[in-house]
């Protein structure tokens, strides 16, 4: 046994642990949402780990594409035959805990059908729709699919070329793709699994043309799973991640449906082809927000387990004598390691604090529109693409930040951080690409301040500091005193100066020229707006947070909080000099609080991220196992790969050992 394991955990990380500060066990129930949260992660844990139907045979990094499919599908097929183990009403909490801990980040053929097919159908059916489709679908009788995407529009919804042609004189639309970028291109489960997708096609009717509409549509034989007749389809091939996924293309040739597949929750098309338009051109998008609000959560808890392996591994890795002769010390205290590792930390709290407002504002835009409102839709688009924008980037950044802080190890996928890398970074494009969703929420913006200029302004309370009359100078005088108004109004200041500047820019090109030309030449400025709207919005939703939590954890929380605040502020802080808005010692005050907060995070790191909670079994990483045991796990992990199973492998016979004994005949 090595010298590091005592009681069968590693001796560093148990030092760690005496030190907590605080009652972990609190701490996690703060984190998700109290004691009962808690109790029922702990009950669907027990299951899962019962369960041998969610074992992987080898980890899934060892096994092929082919291998992973049916590994993944097996799997999925186990565990939606055991939801009632879960309540199934709650996907936010229960059921993303409950995929993630038997799926992992690999995906798999079923998760379209859970995340879009099935809301599509409860968000945008009417009754009776419903009543025909969504109990086939809960049933897992037909598995579907949101075809969306075409290999040559993401984006621009309004140039999909797949059409649906209504015909009255049967009472059907036809469905066709002209071209081949009109071939339906990524949608998950397509290529092989789903034998039905809620397609997203341009509707014409009476000759006219009303914009992408979805419909339910089948796509192979109920019994024999072949295609359908003038459908064609198939897996699109490796991708940087969750290949359990059989992403998919499909294509169309004039394939007949019933007037009765339009989904007609809002818009709707008669029997004679007269057509009825929603109340809001943009509620058939409605799953596209439902997602990118849903999304959040998962990449504060993608981010944070990369926080948790780099933070764990740091506590039991030592390099470096700094005093020779006194032995290698632990690479968390280094300040370079801390400033790496605990901002990731920070921005994991920052971004799940977002994800339950987000969670909560979607179940009220939810309620409004059964009444018929939809006056939150502006306000939820916006919030919800914004944070989808700046959360998956930062998310990204702070996993590769993590891999980066782990050193050679972090490059092995036995570390994880490959495996996390590949699932999150698919969050920066799928749902819309980051910097156009991002100018959606320019858009928003930009209303906002023309209402402000105009002195009409009665905005909501998300960008109220839009039309704010602030200070000319920041108040900080030391970082012990700088409160949570202070950060905040100094960061209202940064975002409001930042919209005025990219609305004045914007305002500036439109006299000159034309207004397409105005926004595309001001892009970059309004992207930057909105990066700052939303990066005001997750500092205040966390201090908000951190200021409500109890004593005990708020006297640990408020240096993280403040940390993230911190962070953002010394590493942008040219805006924050300019015209004079902070001096250079203010900027000073704030790193010397970067650090401070290191210094203060660094004896609970460890305990911080045992209090997210997470199970070896979610991580999936030999470098951030609890047990602190890396060496011997990394070395018992290697035993899994294929090259291991003899000691000679065929191609030494076949090319490397003929070409040295060539070599040494020669000599
Ligand atoms: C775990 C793994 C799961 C992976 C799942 C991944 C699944 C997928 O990726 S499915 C495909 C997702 N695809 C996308 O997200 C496409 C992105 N594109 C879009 O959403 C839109 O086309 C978009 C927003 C860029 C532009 O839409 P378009 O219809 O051209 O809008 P446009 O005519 O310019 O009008 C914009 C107006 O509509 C509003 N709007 C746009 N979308 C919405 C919406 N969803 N809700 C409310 N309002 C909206 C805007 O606010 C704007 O309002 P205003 O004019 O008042 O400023
Ligand atoms: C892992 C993954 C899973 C997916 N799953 C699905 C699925 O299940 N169903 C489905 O339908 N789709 C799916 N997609 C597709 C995804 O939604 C699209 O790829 C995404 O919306 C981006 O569209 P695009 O690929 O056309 O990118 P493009 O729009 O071509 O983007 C390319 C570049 O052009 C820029 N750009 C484009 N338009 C503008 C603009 N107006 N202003 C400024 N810049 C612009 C973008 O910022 C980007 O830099 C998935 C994608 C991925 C990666």
């Amino acid at each position: 046994m090595s010298r590091w394991i005592q009681n069968g955990d590693n001796v560093d990380i148990t030092k760690e642990r005496k030190n907590a500060t605080f009652n972990t066990e609190r701490m996690s129930a703060w984190i998700h949402g109290g004691d009962e949260v808690l109790k029922r992660r702990r009950e669907i844990l027990d299951y899962v780990k019962s369960n041998p139907d969610f074992k992987d045979p080898i980890p899934v990094e060892f096994l092929s594409r082919e291998e992973r499919v049916s590994n993944g599908t097996r799997k999925i097929v186990k565990m939606t035959d055991n939801t009632d183990q879960i309540d199934g009403a709650d996907f936010f909490g229960e059921g993303m805990y409950f995929q993630s801990l038997v799926m992992g980040r690999d995906l798999h053929p079923l998760s379209l059908h859970y995340i879009m097919f099935l809301p599509t159908l409860q968000g945008q059916t009417d009754d009776e729709q419903l009543d025909e489709w969504l109990p086939k679908a809960i049933a897992r009788s037909i598995v579907g699919t949101y075809a969306q995407t075409e290999l040559g529009h993401g984006t621009n919804l309004s140039k999909l070329e797949t059409t649906a042609t209504y015909d009255p004189s049967t009472q059907e639309f036809v469905l066709h793709s002209p071209t081949i970028t009109a071939a339906k291109w990524w949608p998950g489960g397509l290529g092989k699994s789903s034998n039905h997708a809620i397609v997203v096609a341009q509707l014409y009717t009476k000759g006219q043309c009303k914009g992408p509409h979805p419909f339910i549509v089948q796509l192979r034989d109920l019994e024999t799973h072949k295609p359908m007749k003038g459908v064609r389809l198939g897996d699109i091939g490796p991708k940087l991640g969750i290949n359990g996924s059989d992403n998919g293309f499909l294509l169309f040739d004039k394939y007949r449906i019933p007037r009765k597949a339009m989904l007609m929750r809002y818009s709707k098309v008669q029997p004679d082809g007269t057509y009825i338009a929603p109340a809001h051109s943009k509620l058939g998008y409605g799953t596209m927000v439902f997602v990118r609000s849903i999304m959040i959560k998962d990449q504060a808890t993608q981010l944070g387990a990369a926080a948790t392996i780099a933070t764990r591994y740091s506590a039991v890795r030592r390099q470096g004598e700094p005093v020779v002769g006194n032995g290698e010390i632990q690479i968390l205290d280094y300040q370079t390691q801390q400033y790496r590792v605990f901002p990731q930390l920070a921005r994991a709290f920052a971004f799940l604090f977002a994800a339950y407002e987000i969670r909560d504002l979607y179940l009220r835009l939810t309620e409004e529109l059964t009444h018929g409102n939809t006056e939150l839709l502006p306000e939820i688009h916006a919030l919800s693409s914004g944070l989808k924008s700046v959360v998956s980037w930062d998310t990204a950044q702070g996993i590769e930040q993590c891999r980066l802080s782990c050193g050679g190890h972090g490059y092995s996928q036995a570390s994880a951080f490959p495996e996390i890398y590949g699932y999150a970074v698919g969050g920066c494009t799928y749902e819309g690409e980051n910097l156009v969703m991002l100018l959606q929420v320019a858009r928003y913006l930009v209303k906002a301040a023309e209402e402000t200029r105009k002195g009409t302004s009665n905005l909501a309370e998300i960008c109220g500091y839009i039309s704010k009359t602030g200070r000319r100078t920041s108040s900080l005088t030391s970082i012990a005193n700088y409160t949570t108004d202070q950060i905040i109004e100094d960061l209202e200041h940064v975002a409001r100066k930042q919209v005025f500047h990219a609305y004045d820019k914007l305002k500036k090109a439109q006299q000159h020229v034309k207004p397409e030309d105005a926004w595309n030449q001001s892009s970059v400025e309004l992207a930057k707006a909105s990066r700052w709207h939303v990066r005001l919005y997750l500092v205040k939703t966390f201090l908000k947070k951190v200021d409500k939590a109890p004593e005990d954890l708020k006297k640990v929380m408020i240096h993280v909080a403040r940390l993230y605040a911190f962070d953002i502020i010394s590493s942008s802080s040219g805006n924050f000099l300019e015209e004079g808005y902070m001096r250079p010692d203010q900027i000073t005050e704030i790193k010397e609080g970067v650090y401070e907060c290191l210094a203060k995070i660094r004896p609970v790191a460890v305990s911080l991220v045992d209090s997210w909670d997470y199970d070896d079994l979610e991580l999936k990483s030999v470098l951030g196992k609890r047990d602190g045991n890396v060496y011997e796990a990394l070395l018992q992990w290697a035993q899994n790969s294929q090259l291991n199973k003899s000691d000679v492998i065929p191609t030494f016979e076949k090319y490397l050992g003929p070409m040295m004994k060539d070599a040494r005949s020669k000599l």
